[in-house]
């Protein structure tokens, strides 16, 4: 019955080895030491890989930012109040946020989403300041009973999915993921303890900074939500409705889009590598697109990455979320697309290889 998404999971492929191979060839002649360009060469083979070209391009830049609100704060697991998730989204629109700032450096758009903020942000949608998928105003608490129905879970990935193609067919290049959500580390490391098996303490942090009280509170939060709800770790449609979150979906749908699009996605910090998560488990091939941007202090996301697979290209003390990581790792993307592109070969800069 899912169908829309069981048609673009059904049809997310591997990059191509083909043209990896090609990329890793050419990379291997260019005049430089072989592999002292390090990380830009493996990013540079995967987007030749991804885009099917010796010369990728990844101008085209857009963070998109997934704002939704969580009925769980109401078990006190945030040091802000649900009312920063709105306010903050109107702060994205006056272009003053750490992600419009950042995005800027990169010369990428930010494209705010509402997926389920517990206010009315219509004159906002109106003004065509930000887009709405709006599920509902917020999801339930999930330490009660599902955070949301299987019909929403669905939806809220759908809806990111149709935002990157939506971007993809503006010409979009090169995706990021971003979150907006007082409350969203409570469900993204319920995620991660499901999916992982990793126990619920071990995989907490403090997300905006809070007391030892609630992060006792935030645990029993999130063990409770797991006992209620007894998510199905199999079945990552289930895990997002039990205890996921409307942007965490999106976020999920974003990066099963940009695969399906064979357009190269970076995942931001701990929020959206719970999305990944989440994308990875309903298509496994999706990991192959994403590049993971910087390894957040949310104590969490190093095993999020590592059930990835992924290496964080920035290790910068980040813990924002919004976007912020990914938009500062878009100039290496952009730097690893060039050195693939514009780079002479020991042959054509008339340099001699080694041994010579
Ligand atoms: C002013 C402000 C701006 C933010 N921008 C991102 N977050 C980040 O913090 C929140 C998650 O942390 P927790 O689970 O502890 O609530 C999310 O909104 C996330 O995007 C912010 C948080 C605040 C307060
Ligand atoms: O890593 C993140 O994205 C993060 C960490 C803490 C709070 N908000 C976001």
């Amino acid at each position: 019955m899912n169908s829309q998404l069981n048609g673009v999971i059904s049809h997310i492929r591997p990059v191509s080895r083909e043209w990896r191979q090609k990329a890793r060839d050419y990379l291997s002649r260019l005049a430089i030491p072989r592999g002292s360009l390090g990380e830009l060469l493996v990013l540079a083979e995967q987007l030749s890989g991804i885009r099917e070209t010796l010369k990728p391009s990844v101008s085209k830049k857009a963070v998109v930012t997934m704002a939704g609100d969580h009925g769980v704060v109401r078990e006190g697991v945030s040091a802000f109040p649900r009312e920063v998730t709105p306010q903050m989204v109107n702060n994205f629109v006056l272009g003053g946020a750490a992600i419009n700032v950042l995005a800027e450096t990169a010369g990428a758009r930010v494209v705010v989403v509402d997926m389920g903020v517990a206010a009315d942000l219509g004159t906002l949608v109106k003004e065509g300041k930000i887009l709405s998928y709006k599920i509902d105003h917020g999801t339930r608490n999930m330490a009660r009973g599902p955070a949301m129905t299987r019909e929403q879970a669905r939806r809220a990935v759908e809806s990111g999915i149709e935002i990157a193609g939506k971007l993809v067919r503006e010409g979009v290049e090169l995706l990021a993921t971003g979150d907006m959500g007082i409350g969203n580390t409570t469900p993204s490391s319920a995620i991660l303890a499901v999916l992982s098996g990793r126990p619920v303490r071990q995989v907490t942090g403090r997300g905006t900074g809070i007391s030892d009280q609630a992060l006792e509170n935030k645990v029993r939060a999130i063990e409770k939500a797991i006992e209620v709800n007894r998510p199905d770790a199999r079945d990552p449609v289930d895990v997002l409705a039990k205890v996921g979150g409307f942007e965490i979906g999106g976020i999920a749908g974003v990066i099963l889009g940009a695969a399906y699009h064979r357009v190269p996605v970076l995942v931001d910090g701990f929020i959206s590598t719970a999305g990944a998560l989440l994308a990875r488990a309903l298509a496994p091939d999706s990991v192959e697109y994403m590049i993971a941007a910087h390894r957040s202090l949310e104590y969490g996301h190093q095993f999020m990455l590592e059930e990835l697979g992924l290496s964080p290209l920035l290790n910068l003390n980040l813990r924002l979320g919004e976007g912020t990581g990914a938009a500062l790792a878009m100039n290496i993307v952009e730097a690893a697309a060039q050195v693939m592109g514009k780079m002479l070969t020991f042959e054509d800069a008339g340099v001699d290889g080694p041994g010579g």
